[in-house]
This record gives structure tokens, C-alpha cells and sequence, in this order.
């Protein structure tokens, strides 16, 4: 998989010379490639943004440097990703339709954004342009949402992490709920011990303690969670005995 990256800060994305997506692009399993939009800028001071028309405050995103970025980066079949506070919220389900896409682009916003008619303008092309939010918050840019996300897709493509079973999340995935509490060694820690089930040997006790509590903390922090459970698949958390 190739992903390209245009920033106005590069520098921001170097973290992804690291870990697992850095050993990815060492074993040629990933094609990362981050630019710099000023490079696609023709004025003495790299202009990428102007004021808005219809006024207010801030600067917006210029769609002509935007388009002569994307137009030379973009491959044939490629997807463009801009993450944008007003974009669908990125969960597992787009990593996954992310992660079977032969390129990814992604256009990281910054001030108020991107001019409008860039998504606009590859979608007419026939383009697939993925507006996504990575949650209810305020950032200066897209870059770290650029991260957030290609860390989420990256893992999953074939090879990328050595035990496949590990890419089935416990917490958003397997079982449509949140992932049950986990302990280690030592079985005492500052007056704390951990649950007896879990020294009891007992498979099926212990299976069935931990989709309870999966239930219960995701009853108790995502109750939306609950509510998308297929009724057909709550058998799939029960355990017999
Ligand atoms: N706040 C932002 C500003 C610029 C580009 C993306 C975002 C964003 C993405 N997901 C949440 O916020």
C-alpha cells in the first residue's frame, strides 16, 4: 500500500518513521511518502491559504496549490482522506476500508480549512474523497488525525503485525465491545489482587467473568455500544458453562 502525506508541517509526520509503520515501510510492506504543499507554490512567500469570501475570521486553504498537490500525487484508483472536524467519525469499519485501498492521500487542513471545491472537484472526478473526523474535538490540523488513522490502517495490512488474531481489537471489533479489564503478574500490588477466577483455571468461568465485565464497562461508558449490538450476536458473548 502506498500513502502519500501533504502538509504544510512534513516534519510533524517523521514519528512515522518509527515503530511498527517504520519497520512496514523497512520490509516494503508500506509506501510512505510525505510533501510539503508549499512545494506546489509559485510566489515568493509559498502562499498557501487566503481570506474567506463571505468574510470571517481566519484563513482558508487555497484549492489551486491543493489541486496541483493532489493532481501529482494522486495514482490512478488512489482514495483522498481529509480529515476535518466536520467529517464522519473514524472508527475500525473505515481503517478496514481504508486498509484494501492500493493508495491513500491524505490532505492535512490547517486554519479553517481546505476550500471546499477541492473535495468537490475529485469526487466529480470520480475520485473517492473521505472526510473523516477522528472525534469531537478541536486540533490545529490534520496531521495528527493523518496519524491517529494511518496507524489504524496500517496494521492492518497483511504482514504488518506478526500475530494476525491480535488484529481482531478486543475493545472495537471481536465482540462489539469494550475490552474487559486485564491483569499481570504480581498477583498483589499495592493491597490490590487480582480477581480469583483468573487463578482458578477454570476456562470457561474465566470466559464467561470477562464477557461480564465487557458488558458491564460497556453498559457503563458506551451505552451506544449496546444499543448497535445485534440482538442475534449477543449468543456470541455467551459463554456455557
Ligand atoms: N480539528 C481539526 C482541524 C483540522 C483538521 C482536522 C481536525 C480534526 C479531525 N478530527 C477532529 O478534528
Amino acid at each position: 500500500m502506498r500513502v502519500d502525506v501533504v502538509s504544510i508541517f512534513p516534519d510533524y509526520l517523521s514519528v512515522l518513521d518509527l515503530s511498527l509503520v517504520g519497520k512496514a515501510r523497512q520490509r516494503g510492506l508500506l509506501d510512505l511518502r510525505v510533501h510539503d504543499l508549499r512545494d506546489w507554490t509559485a510566489d515568493r512567500h509559498r502562499t498557501v491559504d487566503d481570506t474567506p469570501f463571505g468574510g470571517g475570521a481566519g484563513m482558508v486553504m487555497r484549492p489551486d496549490v491543493w489541486g496541483l498537490a493532489i493532481d501529482e500525487v494522486l495514482e490512478p484508483g488512489g482514495q483522498l482522506v481529509v480529515p476535518t472536524p466536520s467529517g464522519e467519525v473514524f472508527t475500525q469499519r473505515h481503517a478496514e476500508e481504508l486498509a484494501s485501498a492500493g493508495q491513500l492521500v491524505f490532505a492535512c487542513g490547517r486554519y479553517e480549512g481546505i476550500d471546499a471545491r477541492v473535495a468537490e472537484h475529485y469526487r466529480a472526478a470520480g475520485v473517492t474523497v473521505r472526510e473523516l473526523s477522528i472525534g469531537d474535538y478541536v486540533l490545529n490540523g490534520g496531521e495528527v488525525a493523518s496519524l491517529v488513522m494511518i496507524e489504524a490502517v496500517a496494521r492492518l495490512v497483511p504482514g504488518m503485525v506478526g500475530n494476525p488474531e491480535s488484529l481482531v481489537e478486543e475493545s472495537h471489533g471481536a465482540a462489539g465491545l469494550l475490552e474487559y479489564p486485564v491483569y499481570t503478574k504480581p498477583p498483589s500490588w499495592a493491597g490490590l489482587d487480582i480477581p480469583d477466577v483468573l487463578l482458578s483455571g477454570h476456562h470457561a468461568r474465566i470466559a464467561r467473568w470477562r464477557r461480564d465485565r465487557a458488558l458491564e464497562r460497556t453498559a457503563r461508558r458506551r451505552p451506544d455500544m449496546i444499543a448497535a449490538l445485534d440482538p442475534a450476536d449477543l449468543d456470541k458473548h455467551d459463554v456455557a458453562l
